[in-house]
């Protein structure tokens, strides 16, 4: 599957989804050109998760279309989704590392779909991919702490070790879904810094929901806020004064008091 989009490694073109009944998102266009990081804001429940899972195939539109990578969901066999989603990373709030396996292990745990048949220790991987594995935790700032079990290490460390981990894949877009949640101001900047590091360095897209307006605009090149599961705001991070985007966040509240 090649990229076919022109540079545009994500197109959503009109979409409606809905659960139960209940519209999530209604009438979303957006289209993401390669390298940039877009973070996606917006008060909870204005369908930031529903719009990441609609971009890798968890969950499929009502109406409208989705490329990603040049690619439909909708329209991939389950080989060609297992294929596509190779193709895209995604860093969860909750980490989703096995606590009592080392940090390189879990690294290494990225490549497991590539490899024919599981693998039960480090020493168990071919080198070269041990290899690349350090190397990621190298970039992650975390080489030293490889052979340290992940549950001894802090959460800022483990939400590292699950973006080395992605980026042992080799994404082209890694989709981020309230990464810095559970973390601490430091550790926030630190792993939001990283992966905008990262996504400038090897020119990967990044789409991030974040509920830190400081953060967002801090972080990202463009913004873009949610509400009731239409886009209400789309700008450039440089240019975009905090207290719009914070109104995005005030007007719901007000509509619920
Ligand atoms: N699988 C599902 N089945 C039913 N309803 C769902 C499902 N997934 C999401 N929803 C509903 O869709 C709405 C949007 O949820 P979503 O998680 O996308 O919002 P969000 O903006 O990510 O919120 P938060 O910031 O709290 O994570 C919510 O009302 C949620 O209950």
């Amino acid at each position: 599957m090649k990229n076919i989009g022109g540079g545009a490694v994500l197109d959503l073109a009109g979409i409606e989804k809905g659960f139960g009944g209940g519209v999530v998102l209604d009438g979303i266009d957006l289209t993401v050109p390669q390298g940039q990081f877009v973070a996606l804001v917006g008060p909870s429940g204005a369908g930031k998760s529903t719009l990441l899972r609609l971009v890798n195939g968890m969950h499929l539109p009502d109406r409208g279309t989705v490329r990603t990578l040049g690619a439909d969901p909708a329209g991939c066999s389950r080989r060609e989704l297992r294929a596509l989603r190779a193709r895209v990373g995604f860093v969860f709030q909750q980490f989703g590392l096995v606590g009592r396996l080392s940090a390189l292990e879990n690294v290494l745990m990225g490549a497991l779909a590539t490899l024919r048949w599981p693998r039960y220790g480090v020493m168990t991987y071919p080198r070269a991919l041990r290899e690349r594995a350090v190397e990621q935790l190298d970039r992650v700032g975390l080489a030293d702490k490889r052979f340290q079990r992940c549950d001894t290490l802090s959460g800022g460390q483990q939400q590292r070790v699950a973006v080395a981990r992605t980026l042992l894949q080799r994404p082209e877009l890694i989709l981020a879904d309230e990464p810095v949640a559970s973390l601490d101001p430091a550790a926030s900047v630190l792993v939001l810094d990283t992966l905008k590091r990262i996504s400038a360095e090897d020119g990967i897209s990044v789409v991030c929901s974040l509920h830190q307006i400081d953060l967002a605009l801090s972080t990202a090149d463009r913004v873009v806020a949610l509400r009731s599961g239409r886009i209400v705001l789309d700008e450039p991070a440089a240019t975009l004064p905090e207290e719009r985007l914070r109104a995005v966040y005030e007007e719901t509240s007000a509509r619920h008091d």
